[in-house]
């Protein structure tokens, strides 16, 4: 377990989503149908492959196509050549070697100019780095180098004497097996000549991070964009690739197509990126879709964001009683949009969903490609914010997370109310909250979690237009089963002597629009 984790640099940014089929919990006694709120996930778009059919199909209610077909469902045949042609594109060589590697850690320290990270401190970047390292299966940081720099982006990032006093330590230490050298991209060039100084293997932020994205990104949808972001690293390595079986670079007339190796190439990474972005375009489309219907069945959407390993799915857990969640100490754990049903003081059922971003010198690609994930933050009607408030740099990771939900252009109102809990304040003896509406929890161990939803209840009652009222049912008619059905039950006050019963229910407007047309009077 780390002592403190990710660092943070304002502007970088990415959300995971991911969508669970996980059946519900044990609901509490009048609670409205929980099946039914997750009925819109199950058998759906974007189920982690293995658990429910991998992102094929609408929910349950979908509606006919003219085709016949549900609404959002492809012929068979052409479902199938569509999967085919997903999976082709997501057959990849491994990024990084596979067994035990034992990882000599530098870090170029950026001390002044436009290099150095904001905010951030170089201890906190080494931390965050070795995270990431302990992240890959089998790997650990057996050594750790801070070299200060100016530039960290020339050629060989380091002056000449550095480079030499370090090929000396990693050259004369046969533990080391790689060196992971804690810069955001390294120029193809670069990696060549290090490598051949070195002897060993070296590896950049990106290729590291994309790797844990590989391993984690469960969704056809993610695990394309992962191969979406990883396009500029194939690219770098064409521009390097100056022979093929003794061919140049600029030969002409490959296999008689007049065209170059590197024209060729070039030409089917654009293809191949052109099928990622149509393929994710599919799944995108099918994704709103689930999203519309979920809506129409109008159980609220908590989206639950904060950065990364702040303690957002044991949150989840803790407040779903969902034992198949399963918290990781682990950068990027999840990538995926999971959807969890719980139920609010009132007994209100409402969806959370696991959606957050990470942020720290991430490249550009991977922000950009799983952008489109973050349009399900937009549609929900509740953001909570976790915090991990243990953490030495949590305000600098509050300013990231909320400069990259500005980004997202989401609906004001969602923005403004967004519910901000500080978590881990288990480690923080006598924290108090200094935002006004922010309530303090320790998810792991369950501290403040009656009072949260509580605040939970109030702030979805509000976004969602939904209100509390006391409505009068006859015993022998079907309002109240109705009610059952359609609204929030939260009490039932019987009067046996007239027949009647006295129902407190949280209902949204268009459901009691629909009570009062079905049962006039
Ligand atoms: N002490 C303490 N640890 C916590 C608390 N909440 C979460 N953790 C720990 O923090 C680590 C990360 O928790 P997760 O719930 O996986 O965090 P996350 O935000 O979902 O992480 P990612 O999905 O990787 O972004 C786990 O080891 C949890 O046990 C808490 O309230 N107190
Ligand atoms: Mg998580």
């Amino acid at each position: 377990m780390w002592a403190v984790r990710a660092a943070v640099r304002p502007g970088f940014w990415l959300f995971r989503v991911a969508r669970d089929c996980g059946a519900p919990r044990a609901a509490p006694p009048l609670s409205p149908c929980p099946e039914r709120a997750l009925a819109a996930f199950r058998g759906g778009l974007g189920c982690p492959e293995g658990r429910g059919g991998g992102g094929r199909g609408p929910g349950a209610d979908g509606r006919r196509s003219r085709t016949g077909g549900k609404e959002g469902e492809e012929e068979p045949e052409a479902a199938e050549e569509e999967e085919e042609e997903e999976e082709e594109l997501l057959r990849r060589d491994p990024l990084l070697p596979a067994g035990t590697q034992r990882v000599c850690l530098v870090h170029p320290d950026v001390k002044c100019g436009p290099g150095k990270p904001p905010g951030t401190r170089a201890e906190w970047q080494v931390v965050e780095a070795q995270a990431l390292v302990h992240t890959l299966d089998g790997w650990s940081v057996v050594d750790t180098v801070v070299v200060p720099t100016k530039t960290p982006d020339r050629k060989l990032v380091f002056g000449r004497g550095t480079l030499e006093r370090l090929t000396e330590k990693i050259r004369g230490s046969p533990e080391i097996t790689a060196v992971f050298l804690n810069v955001e991209r390294m120029a193809a060039p670069t990696k060549k000549e290090l490598e051949a100084a070195w002897g060993v293997q070296v590896f950049d932020r990106f290729t590291v991070v994309l790797h844990i994205f590989r391993c984690n990104a469960r969704t056809k949808e993610a695990r394309l964009q992962v191969a979406l972001a990883e396009l500029p690293l194939l690219r770098s390595h064409l521009k390097n690739v100056t022979h093929l079986g003794g061919r140049g670079r600029d030969s002409r007339h490959i296999m008689g197509s007049g065209e170059s190796f590197m024209q060729v190439q070039e030409r089917l990474l654009k293809d191949k990126e052109a099928k990622i972005r149509k393929a994710l375009d599919r799944l995108r489309r099918k994704r709103l879709l689930l999203g519309q219907q979920r809506r129409r069945r109008e159980f609220p959407v908590v989206s639950v964001v904060g950065y990364t390993n702040c303690g957002k799915t044991t949150l989840i857990k803790a407040l779903t009683g969902d034992a198949a969640i399963q918290p990781r100490d682990q950068l990027f754990a999840t990538l995926d949009v999971t959807a969890h049903a719980g139920w609010l003081p009132s007994r209100l059922t409402v969806i959370y969903m696991d959606t957050i971003g990470f942020l720290s010198q991430l490249p550009h690609s991977l922000v950009e490609s799983f952008s489109a994930t973050l349009e399900d933050v937009g549609h929900s009607d509740l953001i909570v914010h976790v915090r991990d408030v243990s953490h030495p740099e949590t305000e600098l990771q509050k300013a990231s997370v909320l400069s990259a939900l500005r980004t997202l252009q989401l609906p004001r109102p969602l923005l403004h109310c967004m519910v901000e809990v500080p978590n881990k304040v288990d480690l923080v003896p006598g924290y108090i909250p200094t935002e006004p509406g922010a309530v303090a929890v320790s998810a792991l161990l369950g501290l403040g979690l009656e009072k949260l939803k509580a605040r939970l209840e109030e702030a979805v009652l509000r976004a969602t237009g939904r209100r509390v009222l006391t409505l009068r049912v006859g015993l022998a008619g079907p309002q109240l089963s109705w009610l059952h059905q359609e609204a929030a039950v939260q009490a039932v006050d019987v009067r046996p002597e007239a027949g009647v019963a006295d129902v407190k229910v949280i209902i949204s407007d268009s459901a009691y629009g629909r009570f009062r047309k079905l049962f006039p009077g």
